[in-house]
């Protein structure tokens, strides 16, 4: 008989394929999703849906939810309610809404007078619910930053939040595996924020596009757990789906004890079983890469963005690129960036003076982060016209950081010391940049308006932001005296933030006592679509050309209009920036303002459209305005499938095409997008392009089908997939696993017959 062939397989091949509940013909995978964290800005209108359907949450104990985005960062001594505590009305109500929601649906959630409260991406490692081979999903794009523990992690739009909330699993199609190896050590007062700049750099916000990044690598291997979360982090911003580090005993340590996680000291049988499982979670040799890279450590220089996109980097030592340094689109966004950032070409990076200082975000917000400013800036003082803030990633950050007298240190050298939440990562709150100034920020960001409007922003790592404060301008940490002694001291501890199990019994009560209060709903299932997505056959309008590459979901609606609970009415903020001036008039260069473009039904634009923001809201501000299909060369992921959800035709065409239909655009004429064909054809019916969609994603789209009745038909195949898998992990089952896994493995319990316990889960 013929030995059998085992394929080798890579990391994100296996824990995708663990996870497989079913596969049609065409290759479009029903995933199982373990875990699912929300936020008060991507989850409203799914509730809305799974209420309009009579839906309930399939697994409340799978998903974690915090409000982070729109919450104000100034002192919570006096908080007492969401309601009186937040005084702009549309985040208010987005908060409250989320809170509702939580409640009605029987969500285990950290609020604003909770001190697990923080940045989603912060909490889920830190409470121990981000672990290795799991699947993990949040309505946001940086939820590849959980990647870091062995995760597959990514964002999804509202749509699929919805669909998660529903059936606890995701329509997928397989991504492609993309190596990226970094070998040697990092030079002194370099960092992981560095490295994943200079990557990003080098393989640009479109190079992983289609890829799930495996990072790996002695210098990988080096990181701390928290470095390895900042360059998961930001691996969507090269354009991933997700990016992963294979587990190893650093994550291992890093998770035991965590209060949601399975702990060796309370469950030594169960963790003997997982960690044996997470021992699996590596690449095989042999296994086959679509895309490899390698990076050597030592050609990684402090770096700083100049531009409007994280791929616009140089190391500090450099200078303001040229546009003649760059050829075709690159060069038009190149003089677009320039002119936003206000930047000479040519002058020294070190030579750029700046107004602000954000130390915040997903990317850099953690103990580690705030340690080495800290550190650096102990015994200094920034210059009077800097106006510098650390925000901690989360409450037990900030905790954790005032135990070790950090925020001391901060505020005698003269930043400002607040309570946690995304900040002016993205200026949903009140910290914002005013127009015209310029920040040196630890965020991932560097989008026009990103953190405000006319602002401009810097990418760096937290030792260039600790040196850009003390300098007033653009810096070298290598200029900063005693930095080597610094940067070494700050990565001594190896579990910063080790949460006891006291620390769970927040405002008295245990998160199962929490979870147990919240009164639930027993909506019935239902088969009714919720969406009411629009049929989309033959569509026959004006198209616009919009010749930029790398347009993002934040310039396609700013931030101030996510915080709508509704779907409807967006197209008022659809591109506002570039379509309104200061005073709210129209400009009238801009392509979307002239005729006929201000009627168009289609968009011909430059590759990566929508790229960054998982924000829904951007598929609806245009369906809003009219546009129903999208055509380019690439598009960011999410958006891609957020579009679909909305009956929005994303149509990915060579390039070459795409030259033509911008002929035609320029043009005024009409094009006819014919799905029924596949073709596209110019105003008199003469063909100018086919074209190829999913087949699964053409019949939704002809047959206007809300993806959630379809997977609800797979019930049978996903409570088999429960039944096994929580024989196989149990450690998975919930919160209060550590207590249940053993008798879950004897009793041969079926995942829903274990619901949450009161009696079973104090600690
Ligand atoms: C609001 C949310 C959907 C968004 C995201 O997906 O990234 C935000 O976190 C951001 O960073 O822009
Ligand atoms: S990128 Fe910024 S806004 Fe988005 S989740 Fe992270 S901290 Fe929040």
């Amino acid at each position: 008989m013929p030995a059998a062939i085992v394929t080798a397989r890579t990391l994100y091949d296996k824990i995708f394929e663990e996870h497989i509940v079913d596969e049609n013909s065409n290759g479009t995978v029903t995933l199982y999703i373990d875990r699912h964290l929300i936020h008060e800005v991507s989850s409203p209108q799914a509730f809305e849906g799974l209420r309009n359907a009579g839906r309930a949450v399939r697994r409340p104990e799978c998903v974690l939810a915090t409000m982070d985005h729109n919450v104000p960062t100034t002192s919570r001594a006096s908080f007492k309610t969401t309601a009186e505590f937040i005084e702009e009305a549309e985040s208010r109500i987005q908060c409250e809404t989320f809170e509702q929601n939580v409640a009605d649906f029987n969500i285990m959630y950290f609020g604003l007078g909770d001190k697990r409260q923080g940045i989603v991406h912060v909490i889920g490692p830190e409470q121990g619910f981000t672990l290795p081979g799991t699947t993990i999903v949040c309505g946001d794009s940086h939820t590849s930053t959980h990647g870091a523990f062995g995760s597959l992690a990514h964002g999804i739009g509202t749509s699929e939040v919805e669909h998660v909330l529903a059936t606890q699993t995701l329509m997928q199609k397989r991504s492609k595996n993309m190596k990226i190896e970094v070998n040697g050590n990092l030079l002194p007062g370099v960092s992981s924020k560095d490295l994943i700049l200079h990557i990003i750099g080098k393989i640009g916000t479109a190079g992983a596009i289609g890829h799930v990044i495996e990072f790996c690598g002695s210098t990988i291997r080096n990181l701390s757990m928290e470095a390895r979360m900042t360059v998961c982090n930001m691996s969507i911003e090269a354009g991933a789906k997700a990016g992963l580090i294979a587990p190893d005993e650093k994550t291992l340590r890093f998770i035991d004890g965590r209060p949601l996680a399975i702990s060796s000291e309370r469950d030594p049988k169960g963790w003997a079983k997982a960690t044996q499982y997470w021992a699996s979670l590596q690449s095989d040799l042999g296994a086959c890469w679509d895309k490899e890279i390698e990076i050597q450590a030592e050609d990684v220089s402090p770096t700083v963005s100049w531009g409007t996109s994280p791929e616009d980097v140089v190391p500090i030592t450099g200078a303001v690129p040229r546009p003649s340094d760059f050829t075709g689109a690159k060069r038009e966004s190149c003089e677009h960036a320039l002119h936003y950032m206000d930047l000479v070409p040519g002058i020294k990076m070190t030579d750029i003076k700046i107004d602000k200082v954000f130390i915040g975000s997903c990317t850099n917000s953690r103990i580690e982060d705030i340690r080495l400013v800290a550190q650096l800036v102990n015994g200094k003082r920034i210059p009077q016209h800097v106006h510098a803030i650390v925000v901690p990633g989360s409450g037990l950050v900030k905790q954790k950081a005032e135990q070790e007298g950090l925020d001391r240190m901060l505020v005698d050298a003269g930043f400002e010391w607040r309570e946690s939440g995304c900040s002016m990562c993205v200026g949903m709150n009140a910290d914002v940049l005013l127009p015209g100034q310029r920040c040196a920020s630890t965020t991932n960001r560097n989008f026009e308006g990103r953190q405000g409007v006319g602002g401009r922003t810097h990418l760096v790592s937290p030792a260039l932001a600790a040196a850009a404060a003390l300098k007033g301008r653009l810096a070298d940490i290598r200029e900063i005296e005693g930095y080597e002694k610094v940067v070494a001291r700050s990565k001594t501890s190896v579990n910063p933030v080790k949460i006891s199990i006291e620390d769970d019994s927040v405002q008295g009560k245990s998160i199962c006592e929490q979870h147990i209060e919240i009164k639930g709903i027993s909506a019935p299932r239902s088969t009714v679509g919720s969406t009411g997505m629009d049929r989309f056959t033959i569509l026959k309008g004006t198209a616009a050309p919009l010749r930029r590459s790398n347009i993002d979901t934040d310039i396609i609606l700013p931030k101030q209009f996510c915080k709508t609970i509704k779907r409807a009415g967006l197209s008022k903020g659809l591109f506002f920036d570039w379509r309104f001036d200061e005073r709210g008039n129209k400009r009238p260069g801009f392509i979307l303002n002239r005729t006929p473009y201000n009627d168009a039904k289609i968009l011909v634009a430059g590759s990566n459209f929508g790229c960054g923001s998982s924000r829904e809201h951007a598929p609806w501000a245009l369906l809003d305005f009219g546009i129903r299909c999208i055509i380019a060369s690439s598009f960011g992921e999410i958006f891609y499938n957020n579009s679909l959800q909305n009956g929005i035709l994303p149509l990915i065409v060579e390039q070459s095409v795409v030259d033509l239909l911008m002929e035609e655009a320029d043009a005024g004429g009409e094009l006819e997008v014919d799905l029924t064909q596949s073709v596209i054809n110019n105003s008199s019916g003469q063909k100018l392009a086919d074209f190829d969609v999913d087949r699964y994603q053409r019949y939704r789209l002809l047959n206007g089908i809300d993806d959630i009745s379809i997977t609800l038909e797979l019930e049978a195949k996903i409570i088999d997939f429960e039944r096994r898998t929580s024989l196989r992990t149990p450690w998975l089952a919930g919160p209060c696993h550590s207590r249940r896994s053993e008798s879950l493995e004897e009793l041969r319990l079926i995942p829903e017959v274990v619901q949450i316990d009161a009696a079973s889960c104090k600690w």
